[in-house]
């Protein structure tokens, strides 16, 4: 059993300025970031730290939640790796470091949708961060349809595991899971679950998804929600984390609870390799990470040159089953705009959150240089404009992707003459400087 705050003799801290500690969960795209920024703009008389971890080598949400608008004390990014294994020294680090150099009463820790947060969670009751954190709650945002589709029609939702031989063995290509099993695992793991993009369900699929996950974690607290927009009462300073009942009925600390169900070790870390048939447990850092399990890549695209909007529009409406995940920011022919762009599954967003540098007046462009600074990243040709994406899938393959997005290039000769669209009939315009714009393209 791993002992937690309260629960006599742990490592855990016991001091009530203890830092409470949320560590967000989902899937690719089902909610975090939009919950990150419903908290930070909710958060009233709280000071919320923030630590991303994204999956690419670009982090996206950090960026995203590096904005000036939201009032996040410190926010802190891993990029490149999973803080549940090869970046766990990272987190101990950068947690330290964040407690170290600023005020703030509440960390969320936002790691990428393919780590499973139960070591995350561990790191803040073993380790050097126990000293000055506390876990508060995990807390699972799920994008309710996709869950739905997974698992809708089943009993109770089970992992599927490694592919069999006839034999019944798991075969060669055991390192590939299907996505669904982490979901299994990041409701099991949860103190909290949001049922997210409820507006895309009705009221027999939310119930329906409500009992699937109370199948999975009974008695955990479920909240519907529309843009990740759960009141922070039943998310914040929840002190879910370790009152936890394990299936004997005892009420001990949450890592105790879940030893039964999830094998974890004497040391409390979630030995995810034995779950997955991958050996070793999670102290000795030698186990698979979660996007080899689950056969997960990603790539970065890079460009300056614009997109043609027509000829991307249709792209990124028929993208690949295989990116499951993909944004970022685009640079679009015809429009002034910096396009924040996301796609989930099936869904893309593309929103327009402010003119480029490049787009503004010279008088304009001094003051933002002088209130934001030089900009790292000025092109000759086309200043601040570009595009950069993370692309994250299963059986990616690159090469394709990235081609049908060359595609998507102007010419020189759309360059010269323009590209004789209109970039409205797509493309979100940024009218009033409050609201941003966006656009649903599929
Ligand atoms: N329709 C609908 N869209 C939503 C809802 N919540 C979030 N989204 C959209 O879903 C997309 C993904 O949201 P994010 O918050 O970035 O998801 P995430 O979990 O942080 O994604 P990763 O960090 O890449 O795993 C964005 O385009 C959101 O605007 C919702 O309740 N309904």
């Amino acid at each position: 059993m791993t002992p937690g705050r309260g629960l006599g003799g742990g490592p855990g801290s016991s001091d009530d300025d203890a830092i409470p500690v949320t560590v967000l969960s989902g899937s690719l795209g089902a909610g975090k970031t939009t919950l990150v920024n419903h908290l930070l703009s909710n958060a009233g008389e709280r000071d919320i730290a923030v630590l991303v971890n994204d999956v690419g080598a670009v982090n996206v949400d950090y960026d995203l939640l590096s904005s000036d608008d939201l009032p996040a004390v410190g926010v802190a990014e891993l990029s490149n790796g999973c803080i549940c294994c090869e970046l766990r020294d990272d987190l101990e680090r950068a947690v330290v470091q964040l407690a170290d150099g600023k005020e703030f009463d509440h960390l969320v820790v936002e790691p990428s949708g393919i780590s499973e947060p139960g070591p995350v969670a561990r790191q803040f009751i073993n380790g050097p961060a126990a000293a000055r954190y506390r876990m508060d709650a995990v807390v699972t945002v799920l994008d309710t349809p996709q869950f739905l589709d997974a698992f809708a029609g089943e009993g109770t939702p089970e992992r599927r595991g490694a592919p069999t031989d006839a034999a019944g063995d798991e075969t060669a290509d055991e390192a590939a899971r299907p996505l669904s099993d982490l979901l299994v695992e990041q409701v099991e793991d949860a103190d909290v679950v949001l049922l997210n993009k409820a507006d895309l369900c009705d009221e027999a699929a939310l119930a329906e998804a409500e009992d699937l996950v109370r199948a999975l974690r009974p008695g955990v607290e479920t909240v519907r929600t529309e843009h990740s927009a759960a009141p922070l009462e039943r998310v914040l300073d929840v002190d879910l984390y370790e009152h936890r009942d394990d299936p004997d009925g005892d009420t001990v600390g949450a890592d105790a609870g879940s030893d039964d169900q999830h094998t974890h070790d004497d040391h409390g870390d979630h030995d995810h390799d034995d779950r997955h048939g991958h050996g070793e447990g999670h102290d000795g850092h030698d186990h698979a990470h979660p996007d080899e399990v689950y056969g997960v890549t990603s790539f970065v695209y890079r460009e300056r040159r614009p997109f043609h909007p027509e000829r991307l529009a249709a792209v990124l409406r028929d993208l690949p089953a295989s990116v499951v995940r993909s944004k970022g920011t685009l640079h679009v022919a015809g429009s002034d705009q910096r396009l924040n762009y996301s796609q989930a599954g099936p869904s893309v967003r593309v929103e327009a959150v402010g003119p480029w540098v490049d787009a503004m007046s010279e008088a304009d462009q001094e003051l933002y240089r002088a209130n934001r600074g030089d900009g790292a990243d000025w092109h000759d040709e086309w200043g601040d404009r570009h595009t950069e994406l993370v692309v994250i899938g299963v059986d990616l393959d690159e090469t394709a992707v990235r081609a049908r997005l060359d595609d998507c290039l102007c010419t020189d000769a759309e360059l010269e003459d323009g590209t004789g669209v209109d970039p409205a009939e797509w493309l979100p315009e940024r009218t009033d400087e409050e609201e941003a714009a966006v656009v649903s393209l599929a």
